[in-house]
């Protein structure tokens, strides 16, 4: 039996539902993504990171059957996808990075043309599509013309379409990317909660959007996965071993550099350093207590969190070329 076959006890409402192995894709010469497992559970939102052209959009077209992997499996609830593409596609919601708006539809007609096409049953197209239009706060838009909507409400009916036949399995490419800080806001705290009864995959080249949204990540770097893990992983990952701390009465370099744990100090500017720590050595304890016998004025004292951009160094510094 394949690795990837669904249990009998579990064809119902298996755990797992999304589960890729070895899963590739070549565009001529080119490797797009290597070889890559990946599994989701029920309730998790998992979010595909990485910058342009790492794979993000490649891989979420073969998990959706819109594109034929070069190699690999997947199964989509336990249904293999590419032996059952029809069966295993009523599981999946998809909204790719541009949706697939009509812009002449109303929302209303454009939704109940979704569900029909999702094979809602007729009686229940309309009370899929007004449910749809609640989770996605869309209530009071059903008569309006999608060209007339916001980009930030266009991107609520691509989602909208994506969840109007309950799917057990939705994936967003790049959700957010043109909305304003606001919009933003506001489609993630949807993705999160379509996270507690769906699962959810996202892609995203935003490192603070993943660990807000996430509860595993996976990063992709030029078609490698270079980081898999949870969120919290990453977020300790990101913390490295550095603490920001500024006094408003600094002590000499040399104090602060006295106590324990303590790897090195670098001043940044008047009464700001960089502590480079031991880890679990207890430095911040010590910086705080000395802090407070020494009457230093202990503003800050916080991790130094690392960048995107600082963490792909770190993550990819074997990886060399370059992608367009
Ligand atoms: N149809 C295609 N033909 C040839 N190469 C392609 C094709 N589609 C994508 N690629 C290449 O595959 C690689 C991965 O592209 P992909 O679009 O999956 O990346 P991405 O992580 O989604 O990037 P972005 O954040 O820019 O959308 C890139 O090097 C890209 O140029």
């Amino acid at each position: 039996m394949s690795p990837l076959a669904a249990s009998p006890a579990t064809t119902v409402e298996p755990l797992v539902t999304v589960a890729a192995r070895g899963l590739s894709r070549r565009y001529g010469a080119a490797v797009a993504v290597e070889p890559l497992d990946l599994e989701l559970r029920r309730g998790e939102v998992l979010g595909l990171l990485g910058p342009n052209g790492a794979g993000k959009s490649t891989t979420l077209r073969m998990l959706t059957g819109n594109l034929a992997p070069s190699a690999g499996e997947i199964r989509i609830c336990g249904i293999d996808l590419l032996a059952a593409p029809r069966a295993a596609k009523r599981h999946l919601g998809y909204c790719p990075e541009t949706p697939p708006l009509y812009r002449e539809l109303t929302v209303d007609e454009y939704l109940d043309f979704c569900a029909r096409l999702h094979r809602v049953p007729s009686g229940r197209v309309h009370a899929a599509r007004e449910q749809a239009k609640a989770r996605c706060g869309l209530a009071d838009m059903g008569r309006r013309l999608i060209a007339q909507l916001s980009k930030g409400y266009q991107q609520r009916v691509g989602i909208a379409q994506a969840i109007v036949h309950e799917p057990d399995v939705i994936i967003l490419d790049e959700p957010t990317v043109g909305l304003d800080p606001h919009q933003m806001r506001e489609i993630r705290v949807l993705i999160r909660e379509l996270g507690t009864a769906h699962s959810v995959i996202l892609s995203s080249h935003i490192l603070s959007e993943v660990e807000a949204v996430c509860d595993r990540v996976l990063i992709l770097h030029r078609g490698r996965v270079v980081f898999a893990d949870r969120i919290e992983a990453l977020k300790h990952f990101r913390a490295g071993h550095a603490l920001l701390v500024s006094f408003t009465r600094p002590p000499a370099v040399e104090a602060l550099a006295a106590l324990p744990g303590i790897v090195a100090v670098e001043p940044l500017e008047t009464g700001l350093f960089r502590v480079r720590l031991m880890p679990d050595a207890g430095a911040p304890q010590a910086i705080a207590r000395a802090a407070v016998e020494g009457d230093w004025g202990l503003t800050r004292l916080c991790p130094e969190h690392t960048t995107l951009e600082e963490v792909f160094v770190e993550l990819t510094r074997d990886v060399t070329g370059t992608k367009p």
